[in-house]
């Protein structure tokens, strides 16, 4: 048994705790698979890379209506993953070699579980090392849910852990959910020429969004793809080489990939929490947090999708800012504010988010004015020849306070930015509007005129 100051369990965001701060700290860090965890290894940033590709190709194939001649584009996979995940591989093997480097630090490479309270074994190889801790940090991550009439039945699947290290794209991808990862990943694989058929058990695609997004994000993707919507997958069996989905309305979709993007669940089954005196909450199997990230075990903190309500990676940063302050200093804890985050799906369009969506003022009786403007209707989306993009921005006709903004189009991942700055610092959209030099004629004008159709008292 060997007692350390801190134990890090998960080295996705939770690496970030330790720094500079805690070198006079004998620290042990455990991580069972690649280090660097979901977001650089097979979350978003292969993605973002695969998806800006995927913007040049549509660039290309697009130019025609920019008077541009060019021949249709090729994405060549294997050397678009080869260059992504070799990029990406160095900086793990980096990363880890860093820690294991670092006098004070241990790197164990195993799975960790709870045997009591700040006490742990970690599985490594054939060999089980006990170890104890005086503050225990718990960033395990999430994992994708894979819907029982998938895992029963046998068939042939893929997840986001491993689709984009594919060694062929596929040609006709099947996409069980119309959720964020679907969303992107579809767009990638159609750029590489696939096929697309997507399966959401729900009415419409990106559901949380503003309802003006999803309906416009779903009927893009309708003429792209071919789009199941509310309908539930019963089965799947093979077909020769290929699979069949089964859905509840009698039909049968066939492909020769199948992606399961329906969600992801904390890493808490195997933990042991309960050993550790640790509450997890049973619906979302998340691990309860106070705003200071502190469990309801002493000495025990948890960050990022293992207890986020919102598995988000700017919010397991957050998070993980927070634990390090609050180790560092037991005295003048910090809370993590989870008020006004951001979110963006890197699709065609991209869509920027940040506050209330309309349907959730309206179902609140909040009283509010709702402006929107497109795209079109300002000088740089006529550069763009945009047709789809529009920026929708909520606020209290009373006060001018911004309530909520969407964004629906080229950049849009970026020129909510200029919303959430406002929204941070609450600056109203009167002042918003009339007190800014907007830059003409870039594209956030469509900000400024949005502003202006507001109707305040
Ligand atoms: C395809 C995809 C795209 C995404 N794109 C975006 C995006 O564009 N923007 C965004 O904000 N978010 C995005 N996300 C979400 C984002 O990746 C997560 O919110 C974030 O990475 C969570 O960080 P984390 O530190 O909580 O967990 P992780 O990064 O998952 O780290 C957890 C680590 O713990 C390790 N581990 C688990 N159990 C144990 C154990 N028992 N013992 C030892 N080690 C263990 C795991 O191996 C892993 O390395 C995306 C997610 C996916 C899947
Ligand atoms: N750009 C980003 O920020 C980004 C990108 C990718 C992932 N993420 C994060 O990862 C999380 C997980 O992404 P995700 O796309 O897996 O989940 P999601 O929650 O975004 O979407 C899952 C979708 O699958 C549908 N679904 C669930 N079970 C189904 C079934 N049996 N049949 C048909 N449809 C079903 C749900 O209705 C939902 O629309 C996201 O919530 C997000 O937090 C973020």
């Amino acid at each position: 048994m060997t007692h350390y100051d801190i134990a890090l369990i998960g080295t996705g965001s939770g690496n970030m705790v330790i720094d500079s701060r805690f070198d006079d700290k004998s620290i042990v860090i455990v991580e069972k698979g690649q280090f660097g965890g979901t977001c650089l290894n097979r979350g978003c940033i292969p993605s973002k890379m695969l998806a800006y590709t995927t913007e040049v190709a549509d660039t290309v194939a697009g130019s025609e209506r920019f008077d541009v001649s060019a021949s249709d584009p090729d994405v060549h996979w294997k050397a678009l993953r080869e260059r992504v995940f070799g990029r990406l591989d160095e900086n793990e093997a980096s990363g880890r070699e860093g820690r294991e480097k670092s006098d004070n630090i241990t790197v164990l490479a195993g799975t960790g579980t709870f045997t009591g309270p700040r006490a742990l074994r970690v599985r490594v190889g054939d060999d089980d090392i006990e170890i104890t801790a005086d503050k225990v940090v718990v960033a395990v991550g999430g994992h994708p849910v894979v819907p029982p009439p998938i895992a029963k039945s046998g068939v042939r699947y893929h997840t986001s852990d491993d689709i984009m290290r594919l060694d062929e794209a596929p040609r006709r991808l099947l996409v069980l959910g119309g959720g964020y990862i679907a969303a992107e990943l579809a767009h990638v694989f159609a750029a590489t020429g696939a096929h697309i058929t997507v399966v959401e058990s729900s009415d419409n695609l990106l559901g949380p969004h503003d309802e003006s997004v999803t309906e416009a994000f779903t009927s893009i993707a309708q003429q792209r793809y071919d789009v199941r919507l509310g309908t539930s997958v019963t089965g799947a069996h093979m077909s020769g080489d290929d699979i069949v989905l089964e859905l509840d309305d009698g039909s049968e979709v066939t492909g020769d990939t199948l992606l399961v993007a329906a969600g992801r669940k904390p890493n808490t089954d195997d933990l042991g929490c309960e050993h550790a005196g640790i509450d997890v909450d049973e619906d979302s199997g998340r691990i309860v947090v106070d705003d200071q990230q502190r469990t309801s075990a002493d000495g025990v903190y948890a960050l990022g999708d293992v207890s986020s309500p919102i598995p988000l990676k700017h919010v397991a940063n957050r998070e993980a800012k927070t634990v390090a302050h609050n180790l560092a200093n037991p005295s003048s804890p910090i809370a993590t504010d989870h008020d006004l985050v951001p979110s963006a799906v890197f699709t065609e369009p991209q869509i920027g988010s940040i506050g209330k969506t309309e349907q959730q003022l309206r179902d609140a009786g909040t009283r509010y004015t709702a402006g929107r403007k497109d795209y079109s209707d300002v000088a740089y989306g006529w550069a763009m020849e945009d047709t789809t993009g529009f920026c929708k921005i909520l606020a209290d006709p009373a006060s001018g306070k911004i309530l909520g903004a969407h964004v629906f189009g080229p950049q849009a991942a970026s020129l909510v930015h200029v919303l959430v700055v406002a929204m941070q610092f609450d600056i109203d959209a009167r002042r918003l509007a009339s007190d800014t030099y907007w830059a003409h004629p870039a594209l956030t004008e469509i900000i400024e005129n949005t502003l202006n159709e507001l109707e305040l008292d």
